[in-house]
């Protein structure tokens, strides 16, 4: 096994993994994937998109949080979209309760023109033909961020194709809950795609936190301990530094002094359910900016199933066994994790059950975190309790 695969298995190390094996040997980058997705459910990828197009993708994210004015923020503000899309300023969202220190942008995919306005089911409303760009401040965001998108997009699909390898199932098996073929600049092509995958993308800001007040003990997160509801993240950071994963018991520190030719990923709870609970859907958090002399700037695409999609094991959990690996201390090493993974229970957000419904569950989220957007645009609905939207 290579000095990368056996990473996987080390104690508070990252596993490293390099699309490069995936073109050369696929079997072996699969393999490499199931360990890394079974035991930490985090990665360090080594892409092959150049990585001036990945740079440039940071320095315009830098590049708006800094030099534009709040007018110029608020231009595009998140609170004028009926699907959630646009800026949202520090302070609007939290994380189990407190406050999380980030400004961000949220884009999402693009659907064909239509009015969804009172549409139901009510994710067809999340489905918009245009995103909020800061055309006449900065025309140069739309740029970097749709050719970003495109790439992370493209290799989103190879990883979700990698997954099922590593699974043991043929390579297209997660295609209908996906649909295949995505453009470069991440719009549909509808000829070939009647529906993108929904993906979302997040530029965010972590601002330097001064040292406020000592007598305020409560600690502070960037955004706090939690796991993604999505199926795959990659997360393109600065080398400010942060990041951290609640892994075999302890939060380890993800480094981030690797450049832009490395994307970090994570697995959501959508492929912890897809796998049958083999893969891990691990909490992360992004501590406070605190002592740093620089903001810190992620870019998250998060990569989602068609709204339409339900999702359901692949698997089945009671037969699976691991396709290429019959290493009896890799036995005993999956035992000693399921254990453990009872330890993940406290970030996951118990009034906060999945729903089935890729898309249902993507509305009630975006509805529960942002009421005030969701009571604006969409008055003919009520969320309840349960996370279900009905009319009234
Ligand atoms: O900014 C990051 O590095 C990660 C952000 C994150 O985990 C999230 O937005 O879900
Ligand atoms: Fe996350």
């Amino acid at each position: 096994m290579s000095s990368v695969a056996s990473s996987t298995t080390r104690r508070g190390v990252l596993p490293i993994l390099d699309l490069a094996v995936w073109e050369k040997n696929p079997t072996v980058f699969a393999e490499q994937l199931r360990i890394a997705c079974h035991r930490v459910g985090f990665f360090l990828l080594r892409h092959d998109m150049p990585q001036e197009v990945a740079q440039r993708q940071l320095d315009e994210t830098r590049r708006f949080f800094q030099q534009s004015t709040i007018e110029e923020k608020l231009s595009i503000s998140y609170h004028n979209s009926p699907s959630f899309r646009g800026y949202m300023k520090l302070g609007v969202e939290n994380t189990a309760g407190a406050t999380d220190m980030r400004e961000q942008i949220e884009y999402a995919a693009l659907y064909s023109p239509k009015d969804r306005t009172r549409m139901w089911p009510p994710y067809e409303r999340l489905k918009h033909h245009q995103n909020p760009w800061p055309h006449s401040h900065q025309p140069e965001l739309q740029t970097a961020t749709e050719e970003y998108v495109g790439h992370a997009r493209r290799i989103s699909d190879v990883i979700r194709d990698a997954l099922c390898m590593a699974l043991g199932v043929h390579r297209d098996t997660l295609d209908p809950f996906f649909g295949r073929n995505c453009t470069q600049n991440g719009e549909t092509d509808n000829a070939i795609e009647q529906e993108p995958p929904h993906w979302v993308l997040k530029l965010i800001n972590y601002p330097v936190v001064q040292t406020e007040n000592k007598q305020d003990k409560s600690p502070k997160f960037g955004v706090g301990g939690h796991t993604d509801t999505n199926f795959l993240t990659l997360v393109l950071q600065d080398d400010v530094g942060g990041l951290q994963v609640f892994s075999e018991g302890d939060w380890i520190d993800v480094p981030s002094n690797l450049g832009p030719g490395v994307l970090v990923c994570n697995l959501g709870e959508q492929a912890e359910i897809l796998s049958g609970g083999y893969f891990l859907a691990t909490p992360h958090r992004v501590l406070a900016n605190v002592g740093n002399k620089r903001d810190r700037v992620s870019v998250a695409l998060f990569y989602n199933p068609l709204l339409s999609a339900t999702i359901e094991p692949i698997v089945d959990p009671e037969q699976f066994h691991s396709p290429t690996n019959n290493n009896p201390d890799e036995t005993t090493a999956t035992s000693a994790l399921k254990w453990e993974r009872s330890d993940f229970e406290p970030w996951r957000r118990k009034s906060n059950a999945m729903l089935s419904t890729v898309g249902d569950n993507t509305f009630k989220s975006l509805a529960r975190s942002h009421p005030e957007v969701f009571q604006k645009h969409h008055p003919d609905l009520k969320l309840l309790e349960d996370g279900s939207v009905v009319q009234g």
